[in-house]
């Protein structure tokens, strides 16, 4: 199934999100939660005219208010029950630690033929939570957009978040195609590259892409935060750019990082243990004064630094 979704980047051409839709793709899409991604992929909806009317409901209510004041979508609802009971696309956008809470709360509740997608960042916790509750004739959808930032709540969205991002989306085996084709298409619209794969392998995929990157990030902020105090004050003010990007990673939500790490247990653990063995050798490297050792290895990262502009550039 993966290949008939993919879109590829063509070669020199920069993705743009798609035009206003000349009729919208979904009569009522419903969002659960309406933090930093609900909200960007709220006014990403609006702006390309994707849906008829929208509703959101989030579990804080000044997110709820928020999303009201700044007419997020068409409208709000207080619960999630409320929410979901006409739309023909459902998409949850809360911490992963929170779906097994609002699986309760979709269960019974959903219209039939309805498409259930998200944007959680760990998928094999998504078809696990998620997939029991379908109700017959309903489609599950799963996706991830690799897009965001260290901030989060309503007010820190923007509709230009996914625009050149790759959004994952892992259907369980034999989901219909046509519902895939419609949640891909929404995403093509605001301007995503679409990928498909099996959950397990999102999974050990952004475990090394983005969920070992914020633990070491978290790491390095942390261990410079447990400095004696006149120390940690020239951390702050000699703090130069590589300080510094680590620290806006390490000041991502909360929440959703205990979260992500909670349900990709397994595939961080592992990731873990390989980059321990890493530093492990980097270090006898540095003790026995291992110039050549070390070269090596920055010549070769720094190509994959390279790999990386190049692709995007193509
Ligand atoms: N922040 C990122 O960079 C990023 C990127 C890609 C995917 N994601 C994923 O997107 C999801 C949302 O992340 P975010 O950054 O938008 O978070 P956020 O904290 O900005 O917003 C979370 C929203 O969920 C609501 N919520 C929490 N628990 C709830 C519950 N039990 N019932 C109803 N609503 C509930 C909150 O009220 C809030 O509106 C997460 O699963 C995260 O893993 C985040
Ligand atoms: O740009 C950032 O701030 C991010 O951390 C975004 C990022 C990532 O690691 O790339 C974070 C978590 C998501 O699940 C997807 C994207």
């Amino acid at each position: 199934m993966s290949e008939s979704f993919r879109t590829p980047a063509p070669a020199g051409a920069a993705p743009q999100p798609g035009p206003r839709a000349d009729a919208p793709l979904f009569d009522r899409v419903a969002f659960i939660g309406i933090g930093l991604i609900g909200s960007s992929l709220a006014r990403a909806v609006a702006h390309h005219n994707l849906a008829r009317s929208t509703v959101c409901t989030a579990k804080d209510p000044e997110h709820l208010e928020v999303a009201h004041g700044l007419k997020l979508t068409t409208d709000t609802a207080p619960t999630i029950a409320e929410a979901v009971r006409d739309a023909d696309l459902v998409v949850v956008c809360v911490p992963v630690g929170a779906y097994a809470e609002v699986a309760e709360q979709l269960k019974g509740n959903l219209k039939p033929g309805v498409i259930l997608s998200d944007v959680g960042s760990t998928k094999t916790s998504t078809v696990r939570d998620l997939a029991p509750i379908l109700p017959e004739g309903a489609h599950l959808v799963p996706g991830h957009p690799i897009a965001g930032t260290e901030h989060s709540g309503p007010a820190a969205g923007f509709a230009e978040l996914f625009i050149d991002r790759w959004c994952i989306l892992t259907p369980p085996p034999g989901t219909d195609p046509a519902a895939v084709e419609k949640v891909a298409a929404l995403w093509r619209a605001i301007g995503s590259w679409i990928e498909v794969m099996e959950p397990e392998h999102h999974d050990k995929v952004l475990g090394i892409t983005s969920h070992l990157p914020h633990l070491i990030a978290y790491t390095i902020v942390g261990t410079a935060t447990d400095l004696e105090e006149d120390l940690k004050q020239e951390v702050i003010k000699f703090s130069a750019s590589g300080f510094r990007d680590f620290t806006r990673i390490a000041a991502s939500d909360p929440v959703m990082w205990r979260d992500v790490f909670l349900n990709n247990r397994e595939a961080v653990l592992e990731i873990m243990q390989r980059f321990t063995e890493d530093l492990t050798a980097l270090q006898r490297a540095i003790r026995r004064g291992e110039a050549e050792t070390l070269e090596a290895l920055f010549t070769r990262t720094r190509a994959i630094r390279r790999a990386i502009i190049d692709a995007k550039q193509a």
